[in-house]
């Protein structure tokens, strides 16, 4: 077991307002965190911080061994893997899935005049499996619905191997069968031993993939409760992190909350 970020009494302060405040924080390489909150509490400002994309303003982040401040972030980006809204709206809506995915390969998004190896073009076809996207693959991308392209987008986070992964919302604005189907794909994923360091933003319980296995919760930039997801996904903490009275229950690895 290693970690793969450590958070070290870290602040970040945009235009005189703190966003994140004094967060001490530590992913070891075998857990798969979802990070919940209210509006507004920094979980996207948070996980811009895992995926060397802002430096903290004060404390140390230490991301797969290196020091951000010390390390050349772009050695560092393309061993974390990252899917967000923000992200996707870079994709082009006109190229086809499977490039979509292989463009990873080179940090970019848009096929130009990289020469893709052979290696390259399997491994997407593997991944684009293994997110059941194979029949998709010649498809464009701004044609698919938005459970594919939940896919899609996840498909070509990991299409790098990444040690650590980033999902801003994954199953936001899903239907239900979307969601089941996204949330069955992320379960077997996160449970296999080969799988990196998951983190996982979500506004709803409802949304964390069984087998995940720690619980952060953000409010007002300050971390309320962290640590094993059964100790921390329960009514006592939600109902405070929310400011609510909530009756959290886990049922088989699935939560539920509502008000109590
Ligand atoms: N430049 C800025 N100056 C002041 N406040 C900012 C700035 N940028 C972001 N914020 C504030 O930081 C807070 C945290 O934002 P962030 O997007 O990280 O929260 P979040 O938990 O992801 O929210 P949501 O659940 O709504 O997506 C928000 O209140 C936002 O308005």
């Amino acid at each position: 077991m290693a970690s793969v970020l450590q958070l070290s009494d870290v602040s970040v302060v945009r235009d005189g307002t703190t966003i994140l405040d004094s967060i001490d924080w530590t992913v070891e390489d075998d857990e798969r965190w979802v990070i919940l909150g209210p509006n507004g509490a920094g979980k996207t400002t948070l996980l811009q911080l895992a995926s060397a994309l802002i430096h903290p303003t004060s404390g140390e982040a230490t991301l797969l061994d290196s020091k951000l401040g010390s390390v050349d972030v772009f050695e560092l980006r393309p061993r974390i893997g990252f899917a967000s809204t923000a992200m996707a709206r870079r994709l082009p809506r006109n190229e086809r899935v499977l490039d979509v995915v292989m463009t990873a390969a080179y940090s970019v998004t848009g096929r130009w005049t990289e020469s893709y190896a052979e290696i390259d073009t399997r491994r997407a076809e593997r991944v684009l499996s293994e997110w059941r996207l194979s029949h998709l693959a010649e498809r464009k991308f701004g044609d698919l619905s938005d459970g594919e392209q939940k896919r899609v987008q996840i498909a070509r986070s990991v299409m790098t191997d990444p040690e650590l992964l980033l999902l801003d919302e994954p199953a936001a604005s899903l239907d239900l069968g979307s969601r089941e189907e996204l949330l069955h794909l992320l379960s077997g994923f996160a449970s296999s031993p080969e799988a990196p360091a998951i983190v996982m933003v979500t506004h709803h319980v409802e949304e964390i993939p069984v087998g995940f296995t720690h619980a952060l919760l953000l409010a007002d930039g300050t971390v309320k409760a962290a640590g094993p997801i059964d100790e921390v996904v329960t009514s006592e903490t939600l109902s405070e992190t929310f400011g609510l009275d909530l009756d959290v229950r886990n049922e088989s690895g699935r939560f539920t909350a509502r008000a109590a």
